[in-house]
């Protein structure tokens, strides 16, 4: 598939001029250092190749895009449970929104929004002390990379938790209606830390794969879930992974994919292959600016859309 590397260098080179374009997150004080010209692409492909273009190798705050490793163990954890918790339907409102919590009785829309993160961290925390669920998330991303370098930045977690009003406020409204079970301020420490993995795309990419293949991972042999949960989930965040631009995204790339305000975005190809993108301006909703166009050339050369070419 040699075809890829050139689709792929076309698309960096003539994305290139444009990076810088949007804004950088800035409510994280240390994303606000990110060099907003940064623009890096990498696709894990399920024949076990892999394809890099711009700074894809360079790790990055994964932010949101942490939510769905953390589903993926709430799903391991506490299976189909987990849906008393947490609902299956897009928000159509902001990623930090507390609206539609005090309505629906403290059960957030999906568990890709914070609120509904916060609620699977709660989940995934069952049993243990909040560093022990960090160091859970922390093996079980590496053990999908097959990448022991891939480490947590500290700094980001601080800066986030000094400035996390919102999310502070999120958890509360949840503990108040009894959908957390632990305290506050851990659950908290834990989804910090989640947001603040540092990953490169090529990291991300390989880490995703296991989506685009049935839920085995092709490079290292390892089952990690049913073919069922992978579909499951590849269904969320195509439905959920962009916010309130979910239903664009879709419209515009046609692939399930989750972004996070450090830039980034994870896309899955169904049995073809993992995609991540970098690039740290944002649009009006918080999705890569460029990432998103990246994705949408891509999804248009190879006719990867699961809607068709
Ligand atoms: N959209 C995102 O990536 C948001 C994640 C960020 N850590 C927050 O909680 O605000």
């Amino acid at each position: 598939m040699s075809d890829l590397q050139t689709i792929l260098d076309g698309i960096h080179e003539e994305l290139s001029p444009r990076r810088g374009e949007g804004k950088v997150a800035t409510y994280i004080p240390e994303l606000a250092k990110v060099d907003p010209r940064k623009f890096g692409m990498a696709i894990a492909a399920v024949d076990g190749s892999t394809y890099r273009a711009g700074d894809a190798e360079e790790p990055f705050s994964i932010q949101s895009i942490s939510k769905v490793f953390m589903l993926t163990l709430a799903l391991g954890k506490a299976g189909e449970g987990i849906w008393t918790r947490v609902g299956r339907e897009p928000s159509g409102s902001a990623f930090n929104s507390i609206v539609q919590l005090e309505h629906e009785a403290g059960i957030p829309r999906n568990p890709f929004i914070n609120a509904g993160a916060i609620a699977v961290t709660d989940i995934v925390m069952a049993g243990h002390a909040p560093r022990e669920a960090i160091g859970e998330l922390l093996r079980f991303v590496r053990y999908l990379a097959d990448d022991d370098t891939i480490t947590i930045d500290d700094k980001v977690a601080k800066s986030e938790s000094q400035t996390g009003y919102r999310n502070a406020a999120l958890a509360n409204f949840m503990r108040a209606y009894g959908n957390l079970t632990h305290p506050v301020e851990h659950v908290l420490g834990v989804y910090f830390h989640q947001c603040a993995l540092a990953m490169s795309c090529v990291q991300l990419a390989k880490a995703g794969l296991f989506l685009a293949a049935r839920g085995g991972n092709p490079l290292t042999g390892h089952n990690v879930v049913s073919a069922r949960r992978a579909k499951r989930i590849n269904a969320l965040m195509l439905t959920c992974g962009h916010y309130d631009g979910s239903g664009d995204f879709a419209y515009r790339v046609g692939l399930p994919g989750k972004s996070g305000v450090g830039g980034g975005i994870l896309a899955v190809a169904p049995g073809i292959g993992s995609i991540a993108v970098w690039s740290p301006g944002l649009n009006k909703v918080g999705n890569s600016q460029l990432g998103s166009i990246a994705l949408e050339m891509l999804a248009a050369r190879t006719g990867w859309s699961v809607f068709g070419a």
